[in-house]
């Protein structure tokens, strides 16, 4: 059965579109990752889930709930975590959580055990009576999300519960990530950060300008992209040039030169490639080397973005 289901979800800032037509069915007991590029709607789409913002166009039920029309029942399933949120000076971790507690109704003799638990969760038990303040920005991250279980919700929407933390925090808070699976919440997680996503999440949607461009489990999605492969092209000189010379070259979707190489996203089979090739050195470019990536969650993403840049390039030539 699925726990969210977003329909034709638009919404506009003025003549800013940032949803247009999103549709994905989210099922429950599944960790699900948001992907997309600043700006491309993730935390939008997250606030209307959330029955925080509301939607111009589309639906969107949670646990069969319309969002618009039965905030308060949506409300009790769902547990959200912003993107950017704030901790109250002067209170402990278990102050805090009690605090929740208390809003959410759950009988006050039963607080104790509850918070009890869910600062073990999240690997907080030696922070109980620690003021919030104090705590570090991955800690702070871990005691947000005990906040949203407080209430025991069966859907966890968290946006960017991973920013701006260091590695070890990343893995700590991963790990809790991975405690919620086993519990069978139902988890829709946006990041950045492609290659964590991937190992913690059983499915991901890619968003690009408020537009769905993929979705499925991970390797549906890098599947998907095998039409698009991505080539490693390393030359010893002349790479700006290399790149304007792929850029206009047939079956080249995108060109990015960033990490000193030309990543090219190319829908050619084995023998464009070697034509390719023979090009590139038929032209007196020094190749160092010359080589399919193998795909993965980057990788896809990187050619899904690209190829909707690509898109949108020939609409406006047209
Ligand atoms: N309150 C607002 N008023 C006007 N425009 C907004 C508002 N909130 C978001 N936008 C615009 O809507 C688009 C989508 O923004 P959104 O924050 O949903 O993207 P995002 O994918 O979460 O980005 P990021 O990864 O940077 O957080 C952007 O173009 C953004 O500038």
């Amino acid at each position: 059965m699925n726990a969210v289901e977003i329909k034709s979800l638009t919404k506009r800032y003025g003549e800013n579109c940032a949803l247009r037509d999103f549709t994905l069915n989210i099922e429950g007991g599944r960790v699900y990752g948001l992907i997309g590029p600043n700006g491309a709607g993730k935390t939008t789409a997250m606030s209307i889930i959330a029955t925080l913002l509301a939607p111009d166009g589309g639906t969107v039920l949670v646990g069969g709930h319309d969002v618009v029309k039965e905030p308060t029942a949506v409300r009790r399933l769902i547990g959200y975590m912003p993107d950017f949120f704030g901790v109250y000076d002067g209170l402990k971790a278990t102050e805090y959580l009690e605090f929740y507690a208390a809003a959410y109704r759950i009988p006050a003799g039963q607080r104790p055990g509850l918070v009890r638990d869910l600062l073990e969760l999240v690997n907080l038990r030696d922070k109980a009576d620690c003021y919030v303040d104090l705590l570090s920005r991955g800690m702070k991250q871990r005691l947000a999300l005990a906040r949203c279980l407080v209430h025991d919700p069966a859907v966890l929407i968290l946006d960017e519960p991973a920013s701006g933390l260091d590695p070890r925090a990343r893995a700590e808070m991963k790990e809790v990530i991975r405690q919620l699976r086993r519990m069978n919440k139902t988890v829709l997680i946006s990041s950045h950060i492609l290659p964590e996503l991937a190992e913690m999440c059983d499915n991901i949607a890619i968003l690009e300008q408020g537009r769905l461009v993929a979705s499925g489990s991970v390797e549906e999605v890098t599947a998907a992209r095998q039409g698009a492969k991505i080539l490693k092209v390393e030359v010893a000189e002349r790479l700006p040039e290399l790149i304007s010379f792929l850029q206009g070259q047939a079956q080249v979707l995108s060109v990015d030169g960033d990490a000193g190489w030309a990543r090219v996203s190319f829908t050619g089979n084995k023998s464009a490639q070697g034509k390719l090739l023979q090009e590139i050195m038929a032209r007196g470019w020094p190749v160092l080397e010359f080589a399919e990536i193998k795909g993965n969650l980057e990788d896809a993403f990187m050619a899904v973005t690209g190829e909707v840049k690509t898109a949108s390039k020939i609409l406006m030539q047209r």
